[in-house]
């Protein structure tokens, strides 16, 4: 058995999808998986221990050093993974696409409502309270002087004391407060909890020589079946000075309420981004900063509500107290798995959840990444059938 993606035909220029090699020729489906039932696989590579080095000989003539740089969450690396035209190859596919920018939750965000982020419960917000509740809904990262000249333009703290009490948050429309802060994005993009640009490369770049062969090097290392590698999305992206992307997890929690997307469900919502793994190729150099901090990296125990009030999320401001920082480094591959595998079921277990990770602000330069994700659904029957 053997897999190929269509040839680009007159009347569809870049369909996609898996062939299948029979006696009587090449068969290929744009859906169908081809594939015995439950040889789908989900594979988990062994990090042994922090520091641990083994090789790999995946192509003659050239062997990666697989280097585990945590266990908790477990995270590997491959300096030069990809050689320097791969790299520039991707950016040059980005660039003939062209990027656009990256959006985050508040440019989507229900500018409509807020909830208070009232810690203490002395029913008035605090600057911290308000820089939470402007987080948490607005997705928008102010320190306490930004939200000092919010009040200000507003008129929302109309005694000057620094807190707003129900009666001052009252006489604020949430809608006046969603604009000003929209207004502040454009002037302060690097507010923002993303400050990138980015551009999709689909499965229909299968048919570029280059990306297949880093498809076949992701397989080999991964040791994943073909159709999730095949599947994977990639995502080029692009950070200019302070570009940046705070910490967040690149998969969902499991819910049995909400499936895994497909490829069409994803642009239309009610539907989960199901991530198994990470593979990050930096396709640049950056003279200064643009690390990817792992902020809870080997913490004992995690509580989200903590991650959020301790700042650390924020990693335009944070990096520094990030646990754990990899260096970017043109052709290098990160490599991290979101989830754990259900040894009941075999497939997608609970999201790792200290795989929190973000991009650090860039210092000076520019830098570029590639995320290469594999997507599975939520079982894999549902997977075998296609997404
Ligand atoms: O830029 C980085 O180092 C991290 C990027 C990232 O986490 C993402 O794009 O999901
Ligand atoms: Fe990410």
């Amino acid at each position: 058995l053997s897999f190929c993606i269509n040839e680009p035909t007159a009347e569809n220029k870049a369909p996609r999808g898996t062939c299948s090699k029979a006696v009587d020729g090449v068969h290929c489906d744009e859906n169908v998986v081809v594939g015995e039932p439950g040889q789908l696989e989900l594979t988990r590579l062994d990090g042994v221990e922090e520091g641990y080095v083994t090789s790999l000989d995946i192509e003659p003539g050239r062997s990666l050093q697989l280097k585990t740089l945590s266990m908790k969450p477990l995270v590997f690396e491959i300096v030069d993974f990809l050689t320097t035209s791969e790299s520039d190859h991707f950016i040059a596919l980005a660039n003939n696409i062209g990027l656009q920018t990256s959006k985050t939750h508040s440019d989507r965000a229900n500018k409509n409502s807020f909830t208070l982020f009232d810690q203490d419960g002395n029913r008035r917000l605090s600057l911290d309270e308000m820089k939470l509740t402007i987080e948490n809904s607005f997705d928008v990262y102010l320190d306490h002087e930004d939200i000092r000249k919010m009040y200000t333009d507003l008129d929302m703290d109309q005694d000057h004391d620094n807190e707003i009490t129900p009666d001052e948050i009252q006489k604020t429309s949430p809608a006046d407060m969603g604009e000003y802060l929209q207004k502040k994005m454009i002037q302060y993009p690097e507010k923002k909890s993303r400050f990138s640009e980015q551009v999709w490369l689909r499965p229909d770049f299968s048919t570029d020589e280059v990306f297949q062969h880093v498809q076949l090097r992701v397989q080999k290392l991964t040791k994943l079946p073909e159709t999730l590698i095949k599947r994977s999305h990639v995502q080029v992206v692009k950070y200019g000075l302070k570009g940046h992307y705070n910490a967040h997890l690149d998969s969902t929690p499991l819910n049995t309420k909400v499936p895994c997307c497909t490829e069409t469900t994803r642009w239309k919502g009610n539907c989960r981004i199901c991530r198994y793994m990470t593979i990050l190729f930096y396709l640049s150099d950056v003279e200064e900063g643009g690390e990817t901090a792992f902020p809870v990296a080997g913490n004992i125990t995690l509580d989200e509500e903590v991650l959020r009030s301790s700042g650390n999320i924020n990693l335009f401001r944070s990096c520094h107290k990030a646990n754990f920082k990899v260096p970017p480094k043109k052709g290098k591959a990160v490599i991290w798995y979101n989830h754990f595998i259900n040894p009941k079921t075999d497939w997608l277990g609970e999201v790792d959840r200290f795989t929190w990770h973000g991009g650090c602000p860039v210092v000076k330069g520019e830098k570029w990444i590639a995320n290469f994700w594999i997507r599975v659904m939520d079982t894999k029957e549902e997977t075998e059938k296609g997404f």
